[in-house]
C-alpha cells in the first residue's frame, strides 16, 4: 500500500477494518465449533434414548459373543498372602469419581439398557458349537449387535456396536511393592483370615462384581435352552454343566482379593450384548452372603454365595455353601454347589488356586450331569482337569465330559453306553487374555465390570459397587486415597453386626422360611426406570456425626 502511495493514516484505517473483519469471522467460527462440539457431546445420550426406546418397542439382544479371553498363568501381585474373608468386595465413587472416570477411558460408552428386552426369547442362538480362536480384547465386543425381535437376525439386525473398555486406566500413582509377610508378620497367631490387610492386595473388583463374572459364559446357557427346545436334553445338561465349569476359569492367575462389599452394597449388570441382566446384594455380613439373581433368554439363575474358610497356614481352604440354581422357561431346573477351592502360597511362592471335589448338577427332568474337578497331587503332569458323566433318570450314562477348568471342555454322547462319534466335540472354550493385562490379570470381561460412564453413574443407586471410593481409587492407581478410604469404609462396617442385629433386612432379596436360601424379591429394574431409590442408603458416605479418617471433601454421593 505504501508502494501504491497511499498515506499512512489510511493505510491504519484498513488494517483496522481487516483486522476487525478477522475477528468477527474468528468468532463465528468459535461458535460454530462449539455447537458442533456440543452437538458431538450429546450424541451419545441421543443414540442411548433412540436406542433404549427401539428396545421397548421390542428390539432385543444377539448375544454370540464368542470373544475368547484367558488369563496369563503367570500372576504378579507382589505379595502373596493370605485371604482374609473369602470374599469381597467394596466399591466407590464419591463426587471425584466423575472426574477420574471421564479422564480414564476415552471411549468407554455403552450405548444401551436392556430394560424389558427380557420377556420372550424368540431369538435362538446359533446352535453350532463354535470353536471361536478369534483373539482377544481390541474390539471385543463389535461383533455383538442389537437384533430384531422378531428373530430374524441376519439381514434385518439394527447393528448396535457396544463399547465397553478393553483396559483399566493408568495407574495415577507408581506402584509400591508391599510383602504379604511384612503385613502378616504382627498378627501370627490370629485367625488371618480377619486380619485387615491395606488395599494393595485387593483388585479393583467386590465379591458382587466377582459373582457377575460366573456369567461370563453365559452363551452356553442360551445354547442349552434352545437344545432342550429342540428335546436334546443330552446336550442341554452338558452346555449346563459346562456352564459351571467355566465360572472357574477367570480364577487363574488372579493374585488378588476382591472388595468385601459393604452390607446393603449391590451391583447390577445390565449386559444386553449377552442378553443378560444381573443383579447382586451383600445380604448379610456374619456370615458374609452375596445373593445374586439373573434373567437371560430363556432361563433364569439364582444362587447365594458363601464360603467357608480353613486357615492352614501356606494354604486357605474355602468351602462355598448354598446352592445354585438354574431355570429354563420351559420348567426345567437344575441345582447345583460349587467344589472346594483351595488358596496356595499364601506366604511363600506364586499363590495360586485350586478346585477340587465333585459337583453333582441335578436336573428335574430325564438327566443329570456329575462332575469330578480332579484333586492336585504332587506327580499330576496335567493338573486343573474335570471329567464328568451325564446320566438319565435311571442311571444310565448318556455323555462323559472332560477338559480343564482353565482351558476348555469337550464331550462325547454315547447311545447304550457306546461311544457314537469317535470325536469329541468342544463345549466350551476360555477367552483369549486381553492384550491390555495388569497386575489383577483380570480377563477382559472383568475389565468391564467396574467401569461407570457418566451416563450410568446418573442410573445407579447410591449402593453400587461402582460408587465405592476406595475401589475406585484403587483401579485409577490412588493407593493413598484408596487406603485411607477404605480404612473409613471398614470403621463403618464395623457396625454392620449391629446393623444386622438390630434387625437389618436386605432391600432386595428374602428368605422364604428363617434358614432358607435368600430370593430376589423384584422390583430392582423398576426402581431404576424411576430413579427411585427409596431404602437404599448412602452405604459410602459419611455417617452423620461422626468423622472417622481423613476423607477428600468430595466424599458422598
Ligand atoms: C492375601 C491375598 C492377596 C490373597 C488373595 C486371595 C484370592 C486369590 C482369593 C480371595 C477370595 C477368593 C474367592 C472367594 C470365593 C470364591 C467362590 C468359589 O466358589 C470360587 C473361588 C472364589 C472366586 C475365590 C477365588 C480366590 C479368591 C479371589
Amino acid at each position: 500500500m505504501h508502494a501504491e502511495g497511499l498515506g499512512e493514516e489510511v493505510i491504519k484505517d484498513c488494517e483496522q477494518i481487516v483486522h476487525s473483519e478477522f475477528s468477527q469471522y474468528y468468532t463465528q467460527m468459535k461458535q460454530r465449533c462449539e455447537e458442533y462440539l456440543s452437538f458431538f457431546g450429546s450424541l451419545p445420550q441421543q443414540l442411548e434414548v433412540t436406542f433404549s426406546q427401539d428396545l421397548l418397542l421390542g428390539v432385543s439382544v444377539l448375544n454370540e459373543q464368542d470373544t475368547t479371553h484367558s488369563i496369563r498363568p503367570e500372576c504378579s501381585c507382589s505379595g502373596h498372602g493370605k485371604c482374609c474373608e473369602s470374599s469381597n468386595t467394596e466399591s466407590s465413587d464419591d463426587a471425584g469419581i466423575q472426574e477420574l472416570d471421564e479422564s480414564s477411558d476415552e471411549d468407554d460408552y455403552n450405548f444401551c439398557d436392556t430394560r424389558q428386552s427380557f420377556s420372550d426369547s424368540a431369538a435362538s442362538p446359533d446352535l453350532r458349537i463354535k470353536h471361536s480362536n478369534s483373539s482377544n480384547d481390541v474390539q471385543q465386543y463389535d461383533h455383538n449387535f442389537v437384533e430384531s425381535r422378531s428373530g430374524k437376525r441376519e439381514n434385518e439386525c439394527l447393528l448396535l456396536p457396544l463399547k465397553r473398555r478393553t483396559k483399566l486406566p493408568e495407574p495415577v500413582e507408581k506402584e509400591k511393592g508391599v510383602s504379604l509377610w511384612s503385613m502378616i508378620k504382627d498378627n501370627v497367631g490370629k485367625d488371618l483370615t480377619r486380619v485387615c490387610l491395606p488395599v494393595y492386595f485387593n483388585e479393583p473388583i467386590s465379591s458382587l462384581q466377582k459373582c457377575f463374572e460366573d456369567l461370563e459364559y453365559s452363551h452356553l446357557l442360551d445354547r442349552a435352552y434352545d437344545y432342550g427346545l429342540k428335546g436334546n436334553s443330552v446336550m442341554r445338561t452338558l452346555c449346563v454343566a459346562a456352564f459351571a465349569v467355566s465360572g472357574y476359569a477367570s480364577s487363574d492367575g488372579r493374585p488378588c482379593k476382591p472388595f468385601n462389599p459393604l452390607l446393603g452394597e449391590t451391583y447390577e449388570a445390565d449386559f444386553p450384548e449377552n442378553g443378560i441382566r444381573f443383579f447382586s446384594e451383600k445380604v448379610s455380613h456374619h456370615p458374609m452372603v452375596m445373593a445374586c439373581h439373573c434373567e437371560g433368554r430363556g432361563w433364569k439363575f439364582w444362587g447365594e454365595s458363601n464360603v467357608k474358610s480353613k486357615f492352614w497356614g501356606q494354604t486357605i481352604q474355602l468351602d462355598p455353601v448354598g446352592v445354585l440354581t438354574l431355570e429354563f422357561d420351559d420348567g426345567e431346573i437344575f441345582k447345583w454347589s460349587k467344589v472346594t477351592t483351595t488358596i496356595n502360597n499364601l506366604i511363600i511362592g506364586r499363590l495360586y488356586c485350586h478346585h477340587h471335589g465333585t459337583m453333582k448338577i441335578s436336573g428335574n427332568r430325564q438327566h443329570s450331569c456329575k462332575l469330578t474337578f480332579k484333586q492336585q497331587s504332587f506327580l499330576e503332569r496335567n493338573p486343573r482337569q474335570v471329567q464328568g458323566v451325564v446320566e438319565d433318570i435311571g442311571g444310565a450314562k448318556v455323555a462323559t465330559l472332560r477338559g480343564k477348568w482353565d482351558e476348555s471342555l469337550y464331550c462325547n454322547v454315547t447311545n447304550d453306553g457306546v461311544n457314537s462319534s469317535a470325536e469329541s466335540t468342544l463345549l466350551w472354550k476360555k477367552h483369549e487374555p486381553p492384550t491390555n493385562s495388569t497386575r489383577y490379570n483380570l480377563s477382559s470381561f472383568a475389565i468391564t465390570l467396574n467401569e461407570l460412564t457418566p451416563n450410568l453413574k446418573e442410573k445407579l443407586p447410591p449402593t453400587d459397587s461402582r460408587l465405592r471410593p476406595d475401589q475406585r481409587h484403587l483401579e485409577n492407581g490412588e493407593y493413598d486415597k484408596a487406603n485411607s478410604e477404605k480404612l473409613r469404609l471398614e470403621t463403618r462396617q464395623r457396625m454392620a453386626r449391629k446393623m444386622q442385629d438390630n434387625g437389618w433386612k436386605p432391600r432386595w432379596f428374602d428368605r422364604d422360611t428363617e434358614d432358607g436360601p435368600f430370593r430376589y424379591t423384584g422390583g430392582y429394574w423398576e426402581a431404576r426406570e424411576q430413579r427411585k431409590w427409596d431404602g437404599c442408603r448412602d452405604i459410602f458416605g459419611e455417617l452423620p456425626g461422626k468423622k472417622t479418617s481423613p476423607v477428600p471433601a468430595s466424599v458422598g454421593i
